[in-house]
């Protein structure tokens, strides 16, 4: 992704050779600036207080946290801390969890002495893989998008998206957007309608921005504007990434996505859910019974952030000062809902057969008991 002519990924290793650099994403859409991550507890705060987000990056942060830690100390009692501490930053996107195992495996077998070479390393490797799937996803979903753009030549394709699942959420590319990405460049005259996606409004100020700093047009819309768009006829397609995938097909996203899901399956619109296996949770089968839903403060829902006249940073509240406010940050949309999941891979139907045959591999091991 390039912004102002500079091209950037979400995460890297800075230029002193052990620290990390990110992109502050709780300043965007008004200001762009990178911090650097120091530390075991640098990274964990930053996932946790949403500098980085997005299930990809939470993922790829992890691992660098990891890395970060055996730099300071290699020792057991300082792996073991490390991955308790990343662990309960977040509880939603699995990628999380698989990255910390993944590094776990790497690093447990090794002497103290050559861990935190090999921690950078992988979580080098674990980011370069990130990029890669994306950049696949992006191929396989702009096959389909092609194809419904065929059905109606010479007209705009209207995409709908929920929440930022674009190069944001990952190290580069995206997982939704990607395919967007693609056919921006394939030249297909592809328009997306971005929700705002309340509380945190990470389609008004992360979609909106990226999209706009590729030159990709977009209407920003608020969340329960997409039903009605859909009966208008307006949304060719729904596109969306997830936080969590069950072996069966369930998905989980952010909070909102299953009426987007609903209102789809009333209006006859394709509704697409694009993700890399690190999303996959081959464990579980039962979204809604097993996928764990973050719950995040209060004041997210009874308060707004945003820039006053001046371009000052404010919040301010839109409810009484009484209210009761909860605030589920993600919802779990039904694999019977989905009309196909895009990986890198391919495209899959959301069910166990359609994932297992793309990921045969996966469900030996799970036939295995691993
Ligand atoms: C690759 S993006 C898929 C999801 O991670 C994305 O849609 C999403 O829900 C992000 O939630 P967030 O709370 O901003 O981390």
């Amino acid at each position: 992704m390039r912004i102002a002519g500079r091209h950037y990924r979400t995460i890297a290793l800075a230029a002193d050779g052990c620290s990390v650099e990110i992109i502050d994403q709780t300043l965007l859409p008004f200001t762009f600036k990178l911090r650097r991550l120091q530390s075991l507890e640098d990274a964990a705060q930053a996932i946790c207080e949403m500098t980085v987000r997005g299930a990809p990056l939470i993922g790829v942060t992890a691992a660098y946290g990891v890395a970060l830690a055996m730099r300071t100390d290699p020792g057991n009692a300082s792996l073991r801390r490390a991955m308790t501490t990343l662990g309960a930053t977040r509880p939603t996107a699995v990628n999380l969890h698989w990255a910390l195992a993944r590094m776990s495996e790497t690093l447990q077998p090794l002497a103290p002495g050559a861990r935190a070479a090999q921690a950078y390393a992988e979580a080098w490797a674990i980011a370069e893989e990130d990029v890669r799937c994306c950049e696949m996803i992006g191929r396989h979903g702009l096959k389909l998008l092609q194809a419904l753009a065929a059905r109606s030549p010479g007209r705009r394709l209207n995409v709908l998206t929920h929440c930022n699942a674009g190069w944001l959420a990952c190290v580069d590319w995206g997982t939704a957007l990607a395919p967007i990405y693609a056919a921006h460049e394939d030249g297909l005259p592809v328009h997306v309608y971005v929700d705002e996606t309340r509380p945190r409004n990470q389609g008004a100020a992360l979609t909106a921005f990226e999209l706009g700093a590729h030159g990709i047009p977009y209407t920003l819309i608020v969340d329960n504007a997409g039903g009605h768009l859909m009966q208008q006829g307006q949304i060719d397609v729904c596109l969306v990434g997830s936080d969590r995938a069950t072996a069966g097909g369930d998905i989980a996203n952010k909070i909102g996505t299953y009426l987007k899901a609903l209102a789809a399956r009333d209006n006859d619109v394709p509704f697409y859910v694009a993700l890399p296996f690190s999303s996959i949770d081959w464990s579980i089968n039962d979204g809604l019974a097993q996928i764990p839903i973050e719950n995040r403060p209060a004041r997210e829902v009874t308060h707004l952030a945003g820039l006053d006249e001046r371009g000052r940073r404010i919040e301010v509240r839109i409810a009484p000062t009484d209210a009761t406010a909860a605030n589920p940050a993600f919802d779990v949309t039904p694999a019977r809902l989905i009309t196909g999941i895009i990986t890198e891979r391919g495209v899959a139907a959301a069910d166990y057969a359609g994932l297992a045959a793309l990921y045969p591999e996966r469900s030996e091991a799970r036939r295995a008991g691993a």
